[in-house]
């Protein structure tokens, strides 16, 4: 589903020139949950910041179910990742003047792939998937950390992107929130939503499939986890 292939991004030049990710190969499949860990300015947001468009890389490719991504012009990009990539981010990214409810329709409001008259049932409807029914009133500033986080993960369901891309989602947030979202994320791949995480988290939760460990913009170590049921 989403393959990086020789994937480089240097920064700089001369003597301030630094070599973000050194020629990257993943291949991740349709169903997996990874998480992608390794040491601070090891390269971990660079490369989920290819699939949301926000970084490019200088040489390789990025294909997304087939398509190469690196060839999209800007307006495309911003077009196909709305339809097809839901993104969590570390410190949720809500709009403040917006409601619950508004936040999480907004994604379907600039993309129009869920029909109109569907939308505010939609939003409802993964606000009590996450947990949240009774809550699409009110303004983000009156949740707690961890109820923010679930109305971002809402949101970024929105347009039913079957790609999820998270950058340290839990890096906000305490043990307790944490573990609440990390179920969340856990019953989302359940679901058949893949699933690309860069965490700090220490332990590999239940219901990761897979953890790629970066280290100087390098894959040092591509781990399967199997677990004995
Ligand atoms: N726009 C930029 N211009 C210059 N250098 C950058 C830019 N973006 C990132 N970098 C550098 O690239 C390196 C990798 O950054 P990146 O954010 O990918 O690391 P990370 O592994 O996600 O770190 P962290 O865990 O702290 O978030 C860092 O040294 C960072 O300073």
């Amino acid at each position: 589903m989403v393959e990086f292939r020789n994937v480089s991004k240097v920064y700089g030049q001369g003597e301030g020139k630094r070599i973000v990710l050194d020629n990257v190969t993943i291949n991740v499949q349709t169903g997996e949950y990874v998480w992608i860990t390794g040491k601070s300015g090891s390269g971990k947001s660079t490369l989920l910041n290819m699939i949301s468009g926000i970084d490019k890389s200088d040489s390789g490719y990025l294909y997304v179910n087939d398509l190469n991504v690196n060839g999209l012009s800007e307006e495309e990009m911003c077009s196909w990742r709305g339809a097809n990539v839901g993104i969590v981010f570390q410190f949720f990214q809500l709009l403040p003047t917006l409601t619950v409810l508004e936040n999480v329709l907004l994604p379907m409001n600039i993309a129009k792939v869920i029909p109109r008259k569907e939308r505010a049932a939609r939003a409802k409807e993964l606000l009590k998937m996450v947990g949240l029914e009774g809550h699409e009133n009110k303004y983000p500033a009156m949740l707690s950390g961890g109820e923010q986080q679930r109305v971002a993960i809402a949101r970024a369901l929105a347009n039913d992107a079957d790609l999820i891309i998270a950058d340290e989602p839990t890096g906000n947030l305490d043990s307790r929130s944490s573990e609440d979202i990390l179920k969340i994320f856990q019953e989302l791949n359940q679901r058949g939503k893949t699933i690309l995480m860069v965490t700090h988290e220490r332990e590999i939760h239940e219901g990761v499939t897979r953890n790629i460990v970066i280290q100087d913009g390098r894959i040092i170590a591509d781990k399967l986890i199997v677990r004995c049921v």
